[in-house]
């Protein structure tokens, strides 16, 4: 199945994957998971819980790649984080009959607030601290078990950069980065996690409030499509537009985004060699 050729029967998009694509993700999915642990002579992995369907897509697959004992969850919750994420993503692991540990991030975060007081009204550069300390106490586990740093970011984020830079994808892979986010709904509901989990408005909670389609000024289903369509397939701007029905506003944001993050997804560039 191929991801960068979106299926158009007539004007209709089907991003959706069919029963047995759906198996077929699942396979290669944890095949991945396996590979990577494997290449790396890992013992395990490290994922961190959030309620959200990222993490308890990834971390179901990974149970099914490595086995309940070979997976630790971290839920890390600061003053932002609502009781009933940090509830789910418990619920998860209780779920999923994994070891997890629940790491109060509020004093750490609070020591980076206290060193550099300037910030902490910046509610992204304080978000993105919430976010980057859970990064480092990912791989503090990781480390000192062994283990390798599971991802948690699909297809969607990734193309719009919508990530912390060193924080969330901060990781040594992304087992779901292959989908966009509409088929990380599907392929979650198909292998069993919960609908209430599945439905759940995608949030970073990097401050209260917040929602991913919110912030990002476009629904998931429009981004998704976009993306498929324009992005990564061949359709041109006003084709894309048509079939969609979206204003040409919502290609150039998603364009605009793609871009603007290329910075994101490469390694940082140094100058070139000068030859003596
Ligand atoms: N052109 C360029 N070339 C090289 N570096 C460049 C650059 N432009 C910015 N930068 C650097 O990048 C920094 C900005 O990037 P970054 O620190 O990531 O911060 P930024 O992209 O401003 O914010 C992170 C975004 O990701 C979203 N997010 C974060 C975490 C989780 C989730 C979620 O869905 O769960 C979503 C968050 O809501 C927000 O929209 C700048 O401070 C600068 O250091
Ligand atoms: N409070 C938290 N505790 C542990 N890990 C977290 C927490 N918040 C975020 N993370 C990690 O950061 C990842 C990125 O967050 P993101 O919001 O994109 O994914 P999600 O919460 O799993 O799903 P959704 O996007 O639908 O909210 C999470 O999948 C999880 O691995
Ligand atoms: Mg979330």
């Amino acid at each position: 199945m191929s991801q960068s050729v979106p299926l158009v029967e007539g004007n209709a998009i089907t991003l959706d994957l069919s029963a047995e694509e759906l198996d077929a993700q699942r396979d290669h999915i944890t095949s991945f998971i396996q590979a990577v642990v494997d290449d790396a002579g890992a013992d395990g992995a490290v994922i961190g819980l959030s309620g959200g369907i990222d993490s308890t897509l990834t971390a179901t697959l990974a149970v099914e790649a490595l086995g309940a004992d070979s997976v630790h969850g971290l839920v890390m919750p600061s003053d932002v984080n609502t009781d009933q994420n940090m509830s789910d993503a418990e619920r998860v692991a209780q779920w999923l009959e994994i070891e997890y540990d629940v790491l109060d991030i509020n004093p750490i975060v609070d020591a980076f607030f206290e060193a550099y007081p300037e910030g902490v009204d910046d509610q992204m550069a304080a978000g993105n601290v919430r976010v980057r300390t859970r990064a480092v106490l990912n791989y503090f586990v990781a480390n000192a078990e062994s283990g390798v740093v599971l991802g948690t970011g699909n297809r969607s984020e990734a193309m719009t950069g919508y990530f912390t830079k060193y924080g969330d994808q901060a990781v040594d892979c992304n087992p779901i980065g292959n989908l966009y986010k509409r088929q990380v709904r599907q392929l979650a509901s198909h292998i069993g996690v919960a609908d209430d989990l599945v439905e759940k408005a995608p949030s970073a909670e990097m401050w209260e409030g917040q929602t991913d389609e919110e912030e990002m000024g476009l629904d998931y289903d429009t981004l998704d499509a976009v993306l498929a369509l324009h992005v990564d397939g061949p359709f041109s701007k006003s084709a894309t537009t048509e079939s969609l029905g979206v204003p040409e506003s919502a290609i150039d944001r998603v364009v605009d985004l793609v871009e603007q993050s290329a910075h994101k997804r490469s390694m940082p560039p140094a100058p070139a060699t000068l030859h003596r």
